[in-house]
């Protein structure tokens, strides 16, 4: 994999426009997602690693916005991926609303063992949206003890079949225990999977059937793609998800999927439909097909999500910019700073 050098702090700080984009319903906690878009000489590119994250975890996200906007994508082969709609932890009276937001979804992917709630409550949200939608995943997120996970799973598929459980425990170990104890449900990697090492210790533990691969954790298109053919030797799909994206970061996700030989399952790229607003168009078609292109941020919406000076969050978002970036300078081994 070649990687382009690391263009110079003042390039990428005179590229960047800090945004913020109220959601729908909260998701992982927030209600409002800040990125800093970055429109480089190829396109446009994301950062926005959640804010709880450090500037070595942040370091990978920067990586992935600078290829995008100064390298562009990595070559397709096909036009379009089919996406999954993404269910927060809502109760089962709002499942119809948050599906409306994604027509023609024929996958839905269900939040489940969020903090503060239930299996019962879990149980009733798994339904309503199997009532609703053909295939139907969970993401546990890492929520679950092993003998929780189990105990779950059962409930969970006493009325219907899941397409996989993702990330129900937190460690690979225990990932490789629940597979072995529910052998009807495939179990998904995820949060397992955000370094180059990753996919083979999953794959060495037995502990996934599905790898969820996220371009910005990973560092980019190329490394998602790279990452994606190793796994696919050992005999493991991978999904390919956003990070609660923007229209912006999103374009890399559906450009990463888009270049993958194989692809047998539906994409978390859906997740727009999450937000009230976004800097551009990037929605599935009514088949619930998200088709790749060129996404460049509409001026007007742009102008009313940018978070300008004298916010904080502005000056906040640059100064991890700065930090982040030099970073990858000294990893990279002392490119300008
Ligand atoms: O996979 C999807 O359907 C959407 C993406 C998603 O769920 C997600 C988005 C941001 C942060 C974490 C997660 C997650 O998979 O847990
Ligand atoms: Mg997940």
């Amino acid at each position: 994999m070649t990687r382009m050098p690391l263009p110079a702090l003042d390039d990428v700080l005179a590229a960047a426009t800090v945004v913020s984009l109220p959601m729908r319903v909260r998701f992982r906690g927030i209600t409002t997602r800040e990125a800093v878009l970055l429109r480089g000489p190829a396109g446009w590119g994301e950062f926005a690693p959640f804010v709880e994250y450090d500037d070595e975890e942040a370091a990978a996200w920067l990586r992935a916005g600078l290829e995008a906007a100064w390298l562009g994508p990595p070559p397709a082969v096909r036009d379009g991926v089919e996406v999954n709609a993404t269910v927060p932890a809502v109760d089962p009276g709002e499942v119809d609303a948050v599906l409306a937001r994604f027509p023609g979804a024929r996958t839905a992917k269900v939040k489940v063992a969020e903090p503060g709630g239930t299996l019962d409550a879990d149980v009733a949200r798994v339904e309503a949206v199997r009532a609703r939608v053909e295939k139907v995943r969970i993401d546990a997120n890492g929520g679950w003890s092993v003998d929780e996970a189990v105990e779950a799973l059962r409930a969970l598929t006493r009325t219907g079949t899941l397409e996989y459980a993702e990330q129900p425990c937190a460690s690979v170990a225990e990932l490789a225990e629940v597979r072995r104890r529910v052998p009807d449900t495939p179990i998904a990697a995820d949060e397992s999977i955000r370094k180059a090492a990753d996919p083979m210790r999953v794959v060495r533990a037995g502990a996934a059937d599905v790898a969820v691969l996220k371009v910005a954790p990973l560092g980019g298109m190329r490394a998602l793609v790279a990452l994606a053919e190793e796994l696919a030797e050992h005999g493991v799909p991978v999904v390919v998800s956003s990070a609660l994206d923007t229209a912006v970061g999103m374009s890399a996700g559906v450009a990463a999927a888009c270049a993958l030989p194989s692809l047998p399952y539906a994409c978390g790229l859906g997740t727009g439909g999450l937000f009230d607003d976004d800097v551009a168009t990037l929605t599935p078609d009514e088949s619930g097909i998200v088709h790749s292109g060129t996404v460049v941020p509409d001026p007007a919406r742009l102008a009313s999500a940018a978070v300008t000076e004298p916010s904080p969050r502005e000056r906040w978002w640059r100064d991890r910019l700065r930090r982040t970036h030099s970073v990858l300078a000294e990893r990279e081994g002392g490119a300008s700073v």
